[in-house]
Parts: C-alpha cells; sequence; structure tokens
C-alpha cells in the first residue's frame, strides 16, 4: 500500500455510478484509506452487489446506497438529503457517465439528451447541490470529476460525450475560482484506457489495443485509484482546478507526433538505415 492506511481517515465520499467499474475501484480504494462511503446509480441490485464485494474485501466498511437516476434534478436533492441524512459527505466523485459509439448526424435528440443529461447535467446537479451544502455549512469541500482525453481534444463518434466531459473541465477550473475562498477545491482526472466491462463493450468492440500509447498497455485500476485518492486528500490541498492526465502518453502521440507511433517499434537496423537515409551536409 502506497499510502499511509489512514490517508482518508474521517472523510466521507459521494461516488457517482459506484457501483461499477472505475467508480466501484475508486469508491473500494477510499475505503481501504479510512473513508467511509455513499454510492449512487440508478439500478438499486447493482449498488448492493458492490456494497457487499466492499464488505467482503474491506472488513468494516461503511458503505451506504442512495438508488437515483441523476438526470432528474429532482431526484439528485433528493439523494443527497438522503446521503446528508447520516452526516456530511466531504468528497464528491462526479463518475457517472453515459457514452456510446455512433455516427453523430445520425443521433436522436433523446440520445443526444441521453448522454448530456447524465454526465453534464447530472454532474452539475450534484456538485451544485454538494457546494450549496458545504458553503452553507462553513465546511470544506472536495470534487473530483471523472473526464476522458476527449475533453481536451474531442472525441469523435462520442462527441456528445466529449462535450459534455468538457463543459465538466469547465465547471472545474470555473468553480475552483468561485468556491476557493470556501476552502472547496475541484480537480479532474482525464483516464485513457482503463478496461472495465462498459466501456470495453461500448467503445472498444473490436478490443483493446495498445499501438497509440507510448507505454504500451492499459491502465491498470490501482493507478486511477491512487491518483484519485492522493487528488482529494489533503495532500493535494493547494491543487484546484487542475486536471490530471492518465494516459499512457497516448495524447502526446497525437498531432505533430502521429508519425512518431509507428517509430516506437523501429529496431537498431531500421535507426541505421534512417541515419543512412540523412546524409551529413
Ligand atoms: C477499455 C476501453 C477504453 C475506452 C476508452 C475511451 C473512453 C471514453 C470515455 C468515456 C467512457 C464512458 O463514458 S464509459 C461509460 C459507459 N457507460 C454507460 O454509458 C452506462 C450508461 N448508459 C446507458 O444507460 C445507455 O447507454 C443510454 C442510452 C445512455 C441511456 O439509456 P436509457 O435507457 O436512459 O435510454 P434509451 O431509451 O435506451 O435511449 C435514449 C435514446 O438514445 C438512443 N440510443 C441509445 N443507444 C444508442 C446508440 N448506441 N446509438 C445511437 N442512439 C442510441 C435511443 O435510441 C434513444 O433515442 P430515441 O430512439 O430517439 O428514443
Ligand atoms: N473505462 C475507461 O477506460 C474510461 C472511463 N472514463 C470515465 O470513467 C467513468 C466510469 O466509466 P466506466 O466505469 O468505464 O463505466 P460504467 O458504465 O461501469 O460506469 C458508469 C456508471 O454510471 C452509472 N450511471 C449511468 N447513468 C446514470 C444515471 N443517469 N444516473 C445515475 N447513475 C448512472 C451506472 O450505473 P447504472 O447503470 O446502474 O445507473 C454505472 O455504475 C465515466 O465517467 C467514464 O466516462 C473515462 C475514460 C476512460
Amino acid at each position: 500500500m502506497a499510502f499511509a492506511p489512514g490517508l482518508l481517515a474521517g472523510r466521507r465520499a459521494l461516488v457517482t455510478g459506484g457501483g461499477t467499474g472505475l467508480g466501484r475501484s475508486i469508491g473500494r480504494r477510499f475505503l481501504e484509506l479510512g473513508a467511509s462511503l455513499a454510492i449512487c446509480g440508478r439500478r438499486g441490485a447493482v449498488l448492493d452487489a458492490a456494497v457487499d464485494a466492499f464488505r467482503a474485501d474491506v472488513p468494516g466498511a461503511v458503505v451506504t446506497t442512495h438508488p437515483c437516476d441523476i438526470r432528474d434534478a429532482v431526484a439528485v436533492e433528493a439523494m443527497l438529503d438522503d446521503v446528508w441524512r447520516d452526516g456530511p459527505a466531504d468528497i464528491l466523485v462526479n463518475n457517472a457517465a453515459a457514452n456510446f459509439l455512433a455516427q453523430t448526424h445520425r443521433l436522436s435528440a433523446r440520445a443526444v439528451d441521453a448522454v448530456l443529461g447524465t454526465t453534464l447535467h447530472g454532474a452539475a446537479y450534484c456538485t451544485v447541490g454538494c457546494g450549496r451544502r458545504w458553503i452553507e455549512a462553513g465546511q470544506p469541500g472536495v470534487v473530483l470529476s471523472i473526464l476522458t482525453l476527449s475533453a481536451l481534444q474531442g472525441g469523435a463518434f462520442t462527441a456528445p460525450s466529449a462535450m459534455a466531459k468538457a463543459g465538466l473541465l469547465a465547471m472545474t477550473q470555473s468553480l475552483a475560482v468561485e468556491w476557493g475562498p470556501h476552502g472547496i477545491r475541484l480537480v479532474a482526472i482525464a483516464p485513457g484506457t482503463f478496461p472495465t466491462e462498459a466501456a470495453v463493450a461500448r467503445l472498444r468492440p473490436g478490443g483493446v489495443e495498445h499501438a497509440g500509447v507510448p507505454l504500451r498497455r492499459a491502465g491498470k485500476h490501482e493507478e486511477l485509484t491512487d491518483l484519485a485518492a492522493f487528488l482529494v486528500s489533503d495532500h493535494a490541498g493547494y491543487v484546484t482546478g487542475e486536471c490530471v492526465v492518465a494516459d499512457g502518453g497516448r495524447r502526446l502521440l497525437g498531432g505533430a507526433r502521429a508519425g512518431a507511433q509507428e517509430m516506437l517499434d523501429w529496431t537498431d537496423a531500421d535507426w541505421a538505415a534512417q541515419r543512412a537515409r540523412t546524409p551529413a551536409r
């Protein structure tokens, strides 16, 4: 274990979409580090199964479940009231999201709304609701939003998701300033490829390949969850409004460096041949 076991002792985190995938991994890591947890998602049975697994993995884990569709602002307020009944949360992780591959010109209005409603509006409702509670109570808080690389560089065939995540980055930067005087930090992570059941099925139907990743592999969940734990901890207490990219270098291989991708696999003989093709003047 890289961190002190009590890194998040006494803290309470609400993780949206905490019943599956990366949200579930983040929740388990926070529990291991001493936090208590509230998780939400639409399917109560999925949340309950996650709680059983948490308790098996982390003896004494304190977790509450809050079934909620975060696209519904009224339901989000009721969910936050429910969470706060057991004591205030002081960490919000905006992790729940919706995404699928599609040609954008064929999307119906309902399809656009399905993605924006969850990924952008839902996260905004949760953030505003937590921020208002923290400010009214005069207590500090941290909001961690899980973005994607497409928030930074666009996302062909997942345009609504890219638009929503870019909006969350703008929210992170805006509220870092507006809520800074209240002791509230907002931070974000833009993950590259971290295999989960949903992401592979929806976004990489042909399987996960690593040709475009300088580190030549997918991310391990613990590499994301440790970064998340650090960013919400007091050790990152002076970091706000920032987005940390965790992508094995993938983002830097595009654009002007796109041609470098094949060079990663060149042999010494390939490099010698290239040297020979580049005569000195
Ligand atoms: C390791 C890998 C690294 C991958 C590395 C890349 C990482 C990318 C970063 C992002 C990753 C993620 O977000 S991964 C997270 C993925 N997880 C999820 O998406 C889980 C939540 N998603 C969902 O519940 C569903 O997919 C979703 C459609 C969004 C909402 O479901 P609902 O039941 O509420 O809605 P529905 O009624 O089914 O659909 C609403 C409308 O959307 C349309 N619609 C639904 N699916 C559609 C589709 N595929 N193409 C077009 N249109 C679609 C329907 O026809 C409806 O429009 P009408 O016909 O007009 O009525
Ligand atoms: N896996 C990866 O490689 C990457 C993932 N990400 C991001 O990481 C996060 C997690 O993704 P991942 O774990 O892969 O995918 P999952 O589909 O497993 O996670 C999404 C979660 O959000 C919940 N959710 C979806 N819609 C709603 C809603 N309307 N209201 C409440 N909860 C909802 C789902 O539960 P339920 O269906 O029960 O509501 C589910 O638990 C997302 O923000 C994603 O964009 C970013 C880059 C790469």
